[in-house]
């Protein structure tokens, strides 16, 4: 199979990775010193799935070559400037790997005849360095979308990722309840700790916990069908909304578990370090301008948009008892 990737950073470069290691011919878009290293040595994966080196191929312009599928995996806001120039292969299946919930919207404006499926990354992974990439937690992801773009991407991920591909149906509602689970990405963002640090300090959880009770509030409000993410199903979902904090704070305590001892930045925290944008607009934003539409109060989300932003131009990272501060109160 011929595959290219647009944005191998840390989930397109390992994939990319893991394709080439199957046997595939793998070509990549990638910037700067990352696109240089890639041109010279490859890409060096290390970490939870194995230590090898993969041979890629970098494009610097759009090739004629035909092409099986499209793999987007840029940071949310990058996806409309990075598949324009892919135009001349619309009909091309897309797998778009992002969190968020409208990635697939670009690619839709952009290439309007090729079907969509979208996978949405439970496995942790690190741009360690240039060229470079550590698999941090090995898990699996969860699939769906358009089927015939399904029917090309799935086997191509069974074959080549050593972790579960679950398939769903309803792949709208797993983006959500992955909303929901990326509500632990802003606070390593704004204190510069990693995942399971966060999650394991009282203060620091409970926050995580009311910004999910408030995701979960914002998705049933605009009657969102959540989808199975790992551990997190429907029932999960139902417990938050029964039980509040306390059942958001255990879901909380549960995610950080599977996430292994490997200290997980998450990928906001990665964007902070390397002085880019982050997604804290299409994660926390998205929950805090539904729930403005919707009448449904999100004062954590919002807070934690502001601080991020504030990370996001250079201010240094807050203690815990200065995030804790910024943020509003259990009322
Ligand atoms: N990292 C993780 O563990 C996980 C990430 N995700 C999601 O996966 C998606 C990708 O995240 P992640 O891999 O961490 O992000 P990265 O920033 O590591 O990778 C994105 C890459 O795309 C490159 N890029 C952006 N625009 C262009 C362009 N126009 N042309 C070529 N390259 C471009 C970036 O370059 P540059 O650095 O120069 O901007 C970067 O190398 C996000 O939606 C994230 O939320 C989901 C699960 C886990
Ligand atoms: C699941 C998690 C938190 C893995 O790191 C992720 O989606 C991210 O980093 O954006």
């Amino acid at each position: 199979m011929r595959i290219a990737v647009i944005g191998a950073g840390a989930v397109g470069g390992l994939v990319a990775a893991l394709a080439a290691r199957a046997g595939h011919e793998v070509l990549v878009t990638a910037r700067g010193e990352h696109a240089a290293s890639i041109a010279a040595a490859g890409l060096l994966v290390d970490g939870g799935w194995g230590e090898w080196v993969a041979a890629v191929e970098l494009v610097e312009s759009i090739p004629n070559r035909p092409i099986d599928l499209l793999i987007l995996a840029t940071k949310a806001h990058d996806s409309a400037q990075a598949i324009a120039p892919w135009a001349t292969h619309d009909g091309t299946p897309v797998l778009v790997l992002q969190n968020g919930l409208g990635g697939e919207d670009a690619v839709r404006d952009a290439l309007p005849r090729s079907p969509i499926a979208i996978g949405l990354a439970l496995f942790a992974v690190s741009l360690t360095g240039p060229g470079h990439i550590t698999v941090t937690g090995p898990n699996g992801l969860t699939l769906g979308g358009d089927s015939a773009a399904v029917a090309v991407a799935e086997p191509l991920l069974r074959e080549a990722l050593p972790a579960d591909i679950v398939l769903a149906e309803n792949i709208r509602g797993a983006q959500w309840t992955k909303l929901l689970i990326n509500q632990v990405n802003a606070l390593p963002a704004i204190t510069g700790l990693s995942v399971q640090q966060t999650i394991a300090h009282p203060g620091l959880r409970g926050v995580i916990a009311r910004a999910m009770v408030e995701t979960v509030a914002v998705g049933t409000a605009v009657g969102a069908r959540w989808g199975r993410i790992g551990a997190v199903d429907a029932e999960a979902i139902a417990r938050v909304r029964a039980g509040g904090a306390a059942a958001a704070a255990e879901l909380a305590e549960h995610l950080a578990a599977g996430m292994g001892d490997v200290p997980n930045p998450a990928s906001m925290l990665q964007s902070i370090r390397r002085g880019r944008m982050t997604e804290v607009d299409a994660i926390n934003g998205v929950v805090v301008d539904y729930g403005t539409s919707l009448g449904v109060a999100a004062p954590v989300n919002a807070a934690l948009v502001g601080l991020v932003r504030k990370a996001q131009s250079g201010d240094p990272p807050l203690t815990p008892a200065q995030a804790l501060a910024r943020i509003p109160a259990p009322s």
